[in-house]
């Protein structure tokens, strides 16, 4: 963030939900205890702080470069700006997607910057960043882009452990030599002095297969299985937020979950403060399928048995799933509620 920006702590008295730490550190010796831990957490809510990620530097510039883009003027950001039609790399102002079926205007300004492009820089695999992404991208993006690729590869070779996959099987659906919709995304909301019940981003499951968040401010919230009530998820100093996206899910036949979130202005007095994520994504290659590995472990085969049936066979790659899920939310598209409701839908078996 804004690094200098001081803002008061997260408060007493809201509902948090606890998360499980999991310690980076231990994962990569192959701690057993460990390793079940995260097992647990990615089966049962499908969200975990991790500690020793050891890329708070990374962070911090990657919040200072965030700071430096979104103030430039308009009239410098607007030529980077996403293409109505296609992915959501590149800048993304405010108002240009909508949060909810009644076609209600989001209130944050994004940036994503595509791994594709990170690692091939200075190629343009997908899309063009404004002048000072472009500066920073060997001293600041591509670092914090390898160490959360890091990250990533290690909970997915630790899952196809526990699914009992052939060692490899989860990594190599998200290739870095493939094109995939993996991204970094800075995202920038305003103060909340807007009316009560505002919402930054509405209910959703994520779309690719892991997410490593970096946040500050309190504001993201979960739905936990079985439960009523959204609670919020308590920021942790040096700690990241990690969960599993629909692409995780479908391919374990429902093993993992990919639990249902959403961002509101922050609690009590850190309302008055602009909030700010940084938010690694890790989606699979566009023309992986999105089915079960049925035919690779018999947990999964198992799984999908039980499940209602093609539940897991969505037909459908990757690449369109994540398009469906992306374009449904562009403001030029929206239609009416139910178009919206069915074109956003990700995993989810709780009731948005
Ligand atoms: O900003 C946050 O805390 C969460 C963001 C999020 O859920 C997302 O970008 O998918
Ligand atoms: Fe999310």
């Amino acid at each position: 963030m804004p690094g200098l920006v001081k803002f008061p702590t997260f408060p007493e008295g809201v509902h948090t939900h606890p998360l499980l730490v999991i310690d980076y550190d231990l994962l990569k010796a192959g701690d057993q205890d460990e390793i079940d831990r995260l097992w647990k957490a990615a089966t049962e809510l499908g969200f975990w702080y991790l500690k020793n990620h050891g890329m708070d530097d990374e962070v911090n510039a990657m919040f200072d470069l965030g700071a430096e883009t979104f103030a430039l003027p308009p009239e410098e950001k607007m030529p980077y700006h996403y293409q109505q039609d296609s992915s959501s790399f590149g800048y993304k102002s405010m108002g240009a997607t909508v949060i909810d079926e009644k076609g209600t205007k989001d209130s944050t300004e994004t940036m994503d910057v595509a791994q594709d492009d990170v690692l091939a820089y200075p190629t343009k695999v997908h899309h063009a960043y404004p002048p000072p992404v472009g500066a920073a991208m060997a001293a600041t993006v591509r670092p914090f882009v390898r160490k959360s690729m890091a990250v990533s590869f290690c909970v997915l070779g630790v899952m196809d452990g526990k699914l009992g996959l052939p060692r490899g099987t989860l990594a190599g659906l998200s290739r870095p030599e493939e094109r995939s919709g993996s991204t970094v995304r800075l995202i920038r909301a305003p103060p909340a002095n807007s009316p009560a019940g505002q919402t930054f981003l509405s209910p959703h499951t994520d779309f690719g297969s892991l997410t490593i968040l970096h946040n500050r401010l309190g504001g993201l919230q979960v739905l936990v299985p079985g439960g009523e009530d959204w609670q919020y998820v308590k920021p942790l100093e040096g700690h990241a937020i990690c969960n599993i996206g629909d692409a995780l899910n479908i391919f374990s036949g429902g093993i993992m979950r990919s639990n249902i979130h959403r961002v509101v202005p922050p609690p009590k007095e850190q309302a008055k403060f602009e909030r700010w994520s940084l938010v690694f994504f890790t989606r699979p290659s566009f023309d992986a399928p999105m089915r079960a590995l049925t035919e690779q472990s018999t947990l999964i085969a198992d799984a999908a048995a039980n499940a209602p049936a093609g539940k897991f066979e969505t037909g459908v790659t990757a690449g369109e799933w994540l398009a469906r899920r992306i374009l449904t939310t562009r403001t030029n598209r929206f239609k009416d509620g139910d178009t919206y409701k069915a074109g956003f839908k990700g995993t989810e078996d709780l009731k948005i």
